[in-house]
């Protein structure tokens, strides 16, 4: 197959200098990153975004450089989590933008952040007809100019708030190749599990590193006197990690507090890193901490 390289003549349009110029500016940019980690699950509602936030906010804590890029492009909601608003000035230079701040520094590009108004959807287009391949080339795109056009600088860690389903691990594969790998999240429930399943059969057939599955709201704890009881019947998570061969990184209970503490200067794991959730959250940690000092 040709590549833009082979091609004699375009026209003038310089279309290999601008592709080979964009692909350097991203290789650039990325090269100033040490570890990219994307959090994902074939499901929505799993609790991604809280547990990216949390994770961002506890890497953050242990001393690290931390940024997220939120790539639920249609439903961004991690610049809200850690306290960024959407009218947030970006600040635009020549060599790109410059990301939100957000909690203890944690730089964070998403959509939420580009759109007009608090309660504006994200609309690729205003054309009805417009067909579902040209948005989801509109969606690839968007999201290699928010790695690329974002001045993230030097970072240990950029988490990668993946949207629900399996799809877009090809694209962030093809735009970092050298992604440290995947952390798949899954509720206790069935169909979840069913779900989740299938992601992580995709990435192992794409030779995704996966560094592990976590369980969220395993349980419930009550607030109060810290008992845990039965929030989802499902079969045991952990079981669902050693059938596919990869590391159990913990179960997250349900803490009713994770959705209240949300914002500039406060997350859940910033403010009860001693509840059962808390700690569990850093064990999540622990072991994506372990998984990256094993490469
Ligand atoms: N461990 C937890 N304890 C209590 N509430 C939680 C927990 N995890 C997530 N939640 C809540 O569950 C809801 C869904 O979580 P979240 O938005 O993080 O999920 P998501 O997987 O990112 O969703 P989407 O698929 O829409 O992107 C939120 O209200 C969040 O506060």
């Amino acid at each position: 197959m040709k590549t833009y390289n082979d091609l004699a003549s375009d026209g003038g349009s310089n279309i290999v200098e601008q592709v080979v110029s964009q692909q350097q500016k991203l290789r650039a940019r990325m090269d100033k990153i040490k570890h990219k980690v994307c959090l994902m699950s074939g499901k929505g509602g799993v609790g991604k975004s809280s547990i990216t936030a949390n994770v961002a906010a506890c890497l953050a804590q242990r001393g690290h450089k931390v940024g997220i890029l939120d790539a639920d492009l249609n439903g961004p909601s991690v610049a809200k989590l850690l306290g960024v608003p959407n009218d947030a000035k970006l600040n635009v230079e020549d060599e790109g933008v410059n990301p939100g701040e957000g909690a203890l520094g944690i730089k964070i590009m998403s959509m939420d952040m580009l759109l007009p108004s608090a309660d504006a959807p994200v609309m690729w287009t205003e054309d009805e007809k417009a067909s579902a391949v040209w948005v989801s080339t509109m969606e690839s795109t968007a999201l290699q100019e928010l790695l690329r056009d974002t001045i993230w600088g030097e970072l240990d860690y950029l988490l990668i708030d993946m949207p629900p389903g399996s799809d877009r691990i090809d694209n962030i594969r093809d735009l970092i190749p050298e992604l440290a790998g995947v952390v798949e999240i899954t509720i206790p429930s069935p169909i979840s599990q069913h779900i989740v399943s299938k992601s992580i059969t995709k990435n192992s057939k794409l030779k995704v590193p996966i560094i592990g599955l976590v369980e969220n709201m395993a349980t419930y704890v009550c607030p109060h006197c810290n008992e845990e009881g039965t929030l989802f019947e499902g079969q045991n998570v952990e079981e669902l990690a050693k059938t596919k061969g990869i590391p159990f990184l913990g179960r997250v209970p349900f803490d009713s507090r994770v959705s209240k503490e949300s914002g500039k200067n406060k997350l859940f794991v910033t403010e009860y890193p001693d509840s059962i959730t808390g700690q569990a959250l850093g064990a999540v940690v622990d072991g994506i901490e372990k998984f990256i000092q094993s490469k």
